[in-house]
């Protein structure tokens, strides 16, 4: 019934983003007011490299598909690596950056679930999330999309999550992974391709043939990037793309199941493409 989960977890990085997009702060101005706010942890790579969202992300699977896992199956990265261009490509195209942890049935079966910086559009409710809130919609079967926001970090909103543990032991209650006892137990499955932007300086440092498709290159400016295809698992075996400050992120609706279909239908575009160059 459970459709899809996709969320904000991590306070620091969205209270950095929101900074450096609506007020153009730098990235260390950013994460030393994080810090002084009491939102970024005592090590605050935990936050900015997307540790602290991925073990979140690991809990929302047990609860969410009954999924028990660890971290090091996930793919993940943080923001250390988004750049001031690709907030301009993100204005440019009346879009947020985000740190998106999501999670999605298949339709072939199991879970894909990851962690990763992600463009989302104006309408998305996670793009009204902005500096140290949370947020979390939800998709299922009869109850369609919902929506669950508030803070994910400072001094008040901990002390009060604390208490409320507390309060839970004292009058017994007790969490419950009712999902843990299906019959049919979930898998992650990361049989997926993603669609995904990726700026670099020096196009020797991408692999290109890495990719299924590339979709659009822009090599004009300083700062270069493209928007392709690519899947789940070699970007889980490779790490070229959180290297020499190289930044991958998520395009809007990222991913593609059925890679085979979509093939076919790139090169009925590109003979149609070819068509209309050469023959009209
Ligand atoms: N800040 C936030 O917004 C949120 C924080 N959290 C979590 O809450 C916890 C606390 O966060 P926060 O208050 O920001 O962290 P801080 O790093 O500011 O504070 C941690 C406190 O724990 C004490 N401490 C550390 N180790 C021990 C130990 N072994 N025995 C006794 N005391 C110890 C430290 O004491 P000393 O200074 O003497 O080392 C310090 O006072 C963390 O696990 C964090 O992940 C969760 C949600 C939000
Ligand atoms: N450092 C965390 C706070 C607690 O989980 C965050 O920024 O979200």
């Amino acid at each position: 019934m459970l459709h899809s989960i996709r969320a904000i977890v991590n306070g620091s990085t969205n209270f950095i983003l929101t900074k450096m997009f609506d007020e153009n702060l730098g990235f260390k101005e950013a994460l030393l007011l994080a810090q002084q706010l009491g939102f970024a942890e005592s090590n605050p790579t935990l936050d900015v490299e997307g540790f602290d969202a991925l073990n979140k992300w690991t809990i929302f699977l047990c609860h969410a598909y009954g999924i028990v896992t660890t971290p090091d199956q996930i793919l993940f990265t943080g923001i250390q690596n988004i750049h001031k261009s690709d907030a301009l490509v993100a204005k440019a195209r009346g879009q947020q950056i985000r740190l998106v942890a999501q999670a999605k049935k298949l339709v072939d079966g199991g879970v894909a679930a990851f962690v990763l910086p992600q463009f989302v559009l104006a309408d998305n409710p996670l793009s009204f999330v902005k500096n140290e809130y949370n947020g979390v919609v939800i998709e299922s079967g009869f109850a369609d999309q919902q929506f669950f926001y508030g803070k994910g970090a400072g001094s008040f909103p901990t002390a009060s999550a604390v208490l409320s543990d507390l309060s839970a032991l004292r009058y017994g209650y007790k969490y419950e992974y009712k999902k843990l006892y299906h019959h049919e137990p979930n898998q992650l499955n990361d049989d997926i391709y993603l669609r995904v932007y990726v700026s670099f300086t020096d196009v020797k440092n991408i692999p290109t043939e890495d990719f299924e498709w590339i979709e659009q290159w822009h090599a004009q400016e300083d700062r270069k990037y493209l928007s392709g295809v690519i899947a789940l698992k070699k970007l889980k075996t490779t790490i070229w793309w959180k290297e020499n400050g190289t930044s991958l992120i998520l395009e809007p609706d990222p991913i593609i199941e059925n890679i085979e279909v979509r093939k076919l239908k790139k090169k009925a575009w590109n003979w149609l493409d070819y068509c209309r160059i050469n023959l009209i």
